[in-house]
């Protein structure tokens, strides 16, 4: 049975950030992730987190100046000191938040740019944060980005970040499929999943091309879903996604699986 968890940068966005922990959890959710913790001390999420009966399944490290185009800053050359104080900070909020699992972005490669370099960066920094991390039991996730989201983003198909996870070569790395840009850039979804089985340690779903409700679109998830059970995946799947109207109306498709 698959286990979802609610993404609160993207649903339940008709109330104030803070009010979302409460919105999900009376929508049924045990669990939440969203992109960024960094805005608010560890100890208010903490208390929105228990207050409400949710545990927290993933969050991201910065995103750095987004105003710059800046999407993440572990890939980019000559920021390795910036990226791993962001590391650094990012495990003292999962410890207070108790999450076990940190996407760690990479960041965008400018036109014209060496992309060799960036791998490179982006594979030492994720050593160093694998390393600082395993004492604690904490997992790190790479997500692939399409286009649509992210243009020039370090990797956007999952056989390109299975690659750099298997060149980093730590037991606590692994692939997140967001199965929106997986369709997107990779599509064969069923194959992608079976090739990929084993390597990947958070899903998140949304529907293809409108990134709405899973129920929608030219993507059958409830085969997706059955598939992953098929193939033994006991992780979570993150709803990314933008709610077509409000985020309670559009909650039918989840309730057999809450
Ligand atoms: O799909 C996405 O965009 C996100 O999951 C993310 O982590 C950053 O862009
Ligand atoms: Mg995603």
């Amino acid at each position: 049975m698959p286990k979802f968890a609610a993404n609160l940068t993207t649903m339940f966005t008709e109330y104030p950030f803070l009010e979302r922990f409460k919105a999900a959890a009376q929508a049924g959710f045990r669990a939440v992730e969203f992109l960024s913790p960094f805005e608010y001390p560890a100890s208010v999420l903490k208390q929105e987190l228990d207050n409400h009966g949710l545990q927290l399944v993933l969050f991201n490290t910065t995103v750095g100046n987004t105003a710059k185009g800046e999407w993440g800053l572990n890939a980019l050359p000559g920021r390795e000191s910036d990226a791993r104080a962001n590391i650094d900070l990012a495990l003292e909020y999962a410890l207070a938040l108790n999450c076990q699992t940190i996407h760690v972005m990479a960041g965008v490669v400018p036109e014209g740019q060496q992309q060799y370099l960036y791998e490179q960066v982006q594979v030492d920094n994720v050593r160093y944060a694998a390393d600082k991390y395993a004492p604690h039991n904490i997992s790190i996730v790479l997500e692939a980005l399409s286009d649509v989201v992210k243009p020039n983003y370090l990797y956007a198909s999952q056989y390109h970040t299975l690659k750099l996870v298997k060149r980093i070569n730590r037991p606590n790395v692994s692939v997140q499929i967001d199965l929106f840009h997986a369709q997107i850039v990779d599509g064969n979804l069923t194959h992608l999943l079976q090739n990929l089985n084993g390597h990947f340690g958070h899903i998140q779903v949304a529907s293809v091309p409108d990134r709405h409700e899973p129920d929608d679109g030219e993507v059958n998830f409830t085969y997706l879903f059955n598939l992953l059970d098929q193939l033994g995946y006991s992780g979570w799947i993150g709803c990314e996604y933008i709610p077509k109207n409000t985020t309670k109306a559009g909650l039918n498709w989840i309730k057999p699986y809450l």
